[in-house]
C-alpha cells in the first residue's frame, strides 16, 4: 500500500481546473462508502487481467457475478475496455499527478485510479461522481489508507482537461515516443505499425505521419459488431430482419449497431456468427478464385480454431461442390471448431459432400498428404497487431520476441501448405497483422527455396457487397486491410498457385 502522496499538488501549466468542483475537494470520510457494482466489475476485470486473464474471455462471468443489468453492464465494459486500451496515457497522468512512477504505486491502486482517470478524461462521468466513485472503489478494496492517496491524485486529475492533459504529457515534436504516450500504445508498436505502412505501400514519407494517427486512432475505437451469413446456411435479408445492417464491405455480412448478437435466431443456431468483415473477405477470395476444372475438389484449412474462417469456407465448399477438411493443433480450439462447424457438418452431409475437422499438427500435414487439395488456408497464428481494438489488453501483452518465436512456425505451415496443394491448386496465406515480419517475409523466405510457385493478383478477388473491387487494396499482389482505411481488422492476404 502506497503511502498518501503528501507533497503539494503541482501547479497546472495554463488555466487550472475547469473540472475542478467543491464536491472533488472533500475529505475522503465525506465520500462514497462503497463501491458501485459496475465499477467493482471493471476493477475486477483490470485485476483479472494483471493476472494473465483474456478481457472479452473473463468480462462476460464477471458481469454475471456482479447481477448488472445491461446499462451497468454497457457502462462496466466502455469503463474496463476503455481503461485497458488508453492505459498508457493514465499512466503518464497519474504519474504527474501522484509524484511518482506507476511501479511505486500498488498495483491494485494503481488500476482504480486507472479506472478514475478514464472517468474524467475518457468518458463523460461528472468529475465529481467520478472522483467520489472512485475513492469509495479505493476503500472497499484496497482499504481507507489508500483511499487518501487516491482522493488527492484524483483531485490533482481532474484539475485538467483531456486537452490540457495531453499538452502536459506528451513529448513535444510527434515522435514515436510522443505518438506512443497520445494514442497509448507500446512504442514498439508505434514503430511497428509506421513500418508496415510504409512497407505495404499505404503511405509514404509525405503521408505517414497522417495515417499512422489515424490507424492508432481506430485502435483505440471500439470495432462495430459485424455478423456474418454463412452461405447456404442463412442470408444477409434475414440478419436484416432480425436488426442488423447490411454490411457495404462483405457480401455475406451484416453490422449490429444495437442488440446482443446471442438475441438472433441465426447467431444462436450458428447459421451466422459474429465475424470481421475482412475474415468473411479473405475467406471468400480464396474459395471464388478461378482454378483449373482438374484440381482436387477438396480444400484444407491448416490452422482452423475457432472456426470463423472455416465456416464461411465449408460452405463455400459445398456450394463449389467440395469437401473439407479443417486442422487445428489445440484439442480444446478443435473442439470449437467442430461446435462450430456443426450446422456445415450438416449442410454438407445432406448435399453428399465431407466437411472434417481434424486435431492435428499443420506441419505435417503437406509430408502426410502431398498434393491432395485444391485451396489450402494457412491463416497463420500470429501477434494479432491488426485486431488491437477487439483484444484491449493485447497491445500490453504483446513483446517484439513474439515476433521471433512465431516467424518460423509461419514458414513451417506455409511449406506444409504449399507441398499440400496439388499442381494448378491455391494456397492463400494469411495474418491479423500487418507486420511484414508476419506477412511479406515470410512469404518472400519460403518461396526463395521453391521454384514451383507463383504469387497470384489477390486484389480481383476481394469484392464489396456490391460486387465491387473493394477500394485502397494498394500496389498488389498481396491484400493488407486496414481498420482506419476499410473498416475492418489488419488483415494481410497474399494467393500463391501450385505451378506443377
Ligand atoms: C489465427 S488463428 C486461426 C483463426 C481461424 N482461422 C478463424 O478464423 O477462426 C491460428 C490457429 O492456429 C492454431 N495453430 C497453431 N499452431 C498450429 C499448428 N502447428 N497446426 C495447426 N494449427 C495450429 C492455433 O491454435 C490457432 O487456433
Amino acid at each position: 500500500m502506497p503511502a498518501p502522496d503528501s507533497s503539494q499538488p503541482r501547479r497546472p501549466h495554463g488555466r487550472s481546473g475547469p473540472r475542478g468542483s467543491q464536491r472533488s475537494l472533500q475529505r475522503p470520510s465525506e465520500r462514497a462508502k462503497h463501491a458501485e457494482p459496475a465499477r467493482l466489475a471493471a476493477y475486477t476485470l483490470l485485476r483479472a487481467v494483471d493476472e494473465g486473464a483474456y478481457a472479452n474471455l473473463e468480462f462476460p462471468a464477471i458481469i454475471r457475478r456482479h447481477r448488472l443489468d445491461s446499462r451497468d453492464a454497457a457502462f462496466a465494459t466502455e469503463l474496463a475496455f476503455g481503461t485497458l486500451r488508453m492505459q498508457g496515457f493514465y499512466d503518464a497522468v497519474i504519474e504527474r499527478a501522484a509524484s511518482r512512477p506507476t511501479a511505486k504505486i500498488d498495483s491494485g491502486v494503481l488500476d482504480v485510479l486507472r479506472l478514475g482517470a478514464h472517468q474524467l478524461l475518457g468518458m463523460r462521468v461528472p468529475s465529481h461522481a467520478a472522483a467520489d466513485q472512485t475513492v469509495g472503489l479505493a476503500r472497499t478494496v484496497s482499504g481507507a489508507g489508500a483511499s487518501g492517496f487516491v482522493n488527492a491524485v484524483m483531485r490533482r486529475v481532474s484539475e485538467r482537461t483531456r486537452d490540457e492533459w495531453l499538452t502536459e504529457v506528451v513529448p513535444e515534436g510527434g515522435s514515436t515516443a510522443a505518438l506512443a504516450v497520445e494514442y497509448s500504445h507500446p512504442e514498439w508498436v508505434v514503430t511497428a505499425m509506421r513500418g508496415a505502412l510504409l512497407a505495404g505501400g499505404r503511405a509514404n514519407a509525405d503521408t505517414v505521419d497522417g495515417e499512422l494517427r489515424e490507424l492508432l486512432d481506430s485502435d483505440n475505437t471500439p470495432a462495430k459488431v459485424s455478423l456474418v451469413a454463412r452461405p447456404g446456411l442463412a442470408t444477409v435479408e434475414e440478419l436484416v430482419d432480425a436488426g442488423a445492417t447490411a454490411s457495404t464491405t462483405s457480401p455475406f455480412g451484416a453490422v449490429l449497431e444495437h442488440g446482443e448478437p446471442g438475441a438472433i435466431a441465426a447467431i444462436r443456431d450458428r447459421r451466422a456468427a459474429v465475424q470481421d468483415e475482412g475474415s468473411q473477405l479473405l475467406a471468400a477470395a480464396l474459395a471464388m478464385a478461378p482454378v483449373d476444372d482438374d484440381v482436387p475438389k477438396r480444400w484444407l484449412d491448416l490452422c482452423a480454431g475457432p472456426g470463423g474462417k472455416s465456416g464461411v469456407l465449408g460452405a463455400l465448399a459445398v456450394e463449389a461442390g467440395a469437401d473439407l477438411v479443417a486442422v487445428e493443433i489445440s484439442e480444446h480450439r478443435a473442439d470449437l471448431v467442430r461446435s462450430t462447424l456443426e450446422p456445415v457438418i450438416s449442410l454438407a452431409d445432406a448435399a453428399g459432400r465431407r466437411v472434417d475437422v481434424r486435431t492435428a499438427d499443420g506441419r505435417e500435414v503437406g509430408e502426410a498428404e502431398p498434393a491432395a487439395y485444391g485451396r489450402v488456408l494457412v491463416d497463420a497464428p500470429c501477434t494479432g497487431l491488426g485486431a488491437l481494438r477487439r483484444r484491449p489488453e493485447a497491445r500490453w501483452r504483446r513483446q517484439p520476441s513474439d515476433l521471433v518465436q512465431l516467424g518460423p512456425l509461419q514458414r513451417d505451415l506455409l511449406r506444409s501448405a504449399l507441398d499440400a496443394v496439388a499442381p494448378g491448386g491455391l494456397v492463400g496465406y494469411a495474418t491479423c497483422s500487418p507486420h511484414p515480419a508476419e506477412t511479406t517475409f515470410v512469404v518472400r523466405d519460403v518461396l526463395k527455396r521453391r521454384d514451383d510457385v507463383e504469387v497470384v493478383d489477390a486484389r480481383e478477388l476481394f469484392r464489396d457487397a456490391s460486387g465491387a473491387v473493394l477500394h485502397d487494396l494498394g500496389d498488389g499482389p498481396g491484400v493488407q486491410l486496414w481498420p482506419h482505411v476499410h473498416g475492418t481488422d489488419a488483415m494481410f492476404f497474399t494467393l500463391l498457385r501450385k505451378t506443377r
